[in-house]
């Protein structure tokens, strides 16, 4: 039996207000359970494929498609019907404003229930014991089940990370899409959110596709680097494959962006 990709692009392009091409004919296929990281330049187009990914940005052109385990989750610039169900397999975890600052941390955290609960229930935002206790034991296995009570504007940046990474956990999501989830974390906190990543696609198969604006990181924790440039495709292979000697060749002055050493980065 054949399994279905978990993600399937192809011929995804976007243009904004006409001028700007940030995707030109991608066509990438993710397999459950892989780590991919999305690297590239400011610019080169990763967040809006991410967002593509999970219909937050609808492709341009006839041929354009994006499928979520076998079923079209955008055709041709078309949303598919059931858009609301299939966001649920795909947790999404941004750079910054992940949470709710005036909700508690748990609040936030079932959050993540709302999709796959009926409109009514969604809109009382009445939680019963169970999916309370579900939400406790994310927290619990991201480390902040201590947190759960306090606003979430009180935890700092990676645990605000760490808390997205339980919202999507409760959400049941089997592919985590990161958006450089570390670019504005201290290096120890950046290393925590990476490692809680890394550990639930190991343990858990959780597809997780991760942008990042830094090569090294890139290498550590991932399997396979898909690297855009100005939209396009420019590398897709093991990270060995993608020496300084390659990455200096593909983005010319920009690779000294991309090669910088994270704990720089932070500061
Ligand atoms: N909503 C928008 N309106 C207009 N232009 C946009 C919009 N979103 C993205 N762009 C442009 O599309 C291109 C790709 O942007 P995108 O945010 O996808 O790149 P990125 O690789 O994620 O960059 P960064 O690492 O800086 O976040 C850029 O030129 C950007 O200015």
């Amino acid at each position: 039996m054949t399994v279905a990709p978990a993600i399937r692009i192809a011929h995804a392009s976007k243009s904004f207000n006409r001028k700007t091409q940030a995707l030109n004919d991608i066509n990438l296929t993710i397999q459950p359970g892989e780590c991919v990281g999305l690297l590239g330049a400011s610019g080169s187009g990763k967040s809006t494929l991410l967002r593509s990914i999970c219909g937050l940005e609808r492709l341009d052109g006839q041929h354009s498609e994006v499928s979520i385990f076998g079923s079209p989750l955008q055709s041709a610039g078309a949303l598919s019907s059931n858009i609301r169900a299939m966001r649920r397999h795909t947790g999404i975890i941004f750079q910054q404003f992940n949470l709710v600052g005036r909700m508690n941390v748990l609040s936030n955290v079932l959050t993540g229930l709302l999709p796959r609960m009926p409109l009514w229930r969604s809109l009382s935002g009445r939680f019963t014991h169970a999916e309370r206790l579900q939400a406790v034991q994310a927290l619990d296995a991201v480390g902040l089940a201590d947190y759960a009570l306090q606003r979430a504007s009180t935890l700092s940046g990676g645990q605000q990370q760490r808390a997205a990474v339980a919202r999507a956990l409760v959400q049941g999501a089997r592919i985590l899409l990161a958006d450089e989830p570390v670019s504005s974390l201290d290096p120890e906190s950046a290393r925590r959110v990476m490692d809680l990543m890394h550990h639930l696609n190991r343990s858990q198969g959780m597809t997780l596709v991760v942008s990042l604006h830094n090569v090294a990181m890139a290498r550590k924790y991932c399997d396979r680097i898909v690297a855009l440039r100005g939209g396009e495709l420019v590398f897709d292979g093991p990270p060995l494959e993608l020496d300084d000697t390659r990455l200096r060749h593909l983005y010319g002055a920009s690779s000294e962006e991309l090669l910088m050493d994270p704990a720089e980065l932070a500061t």
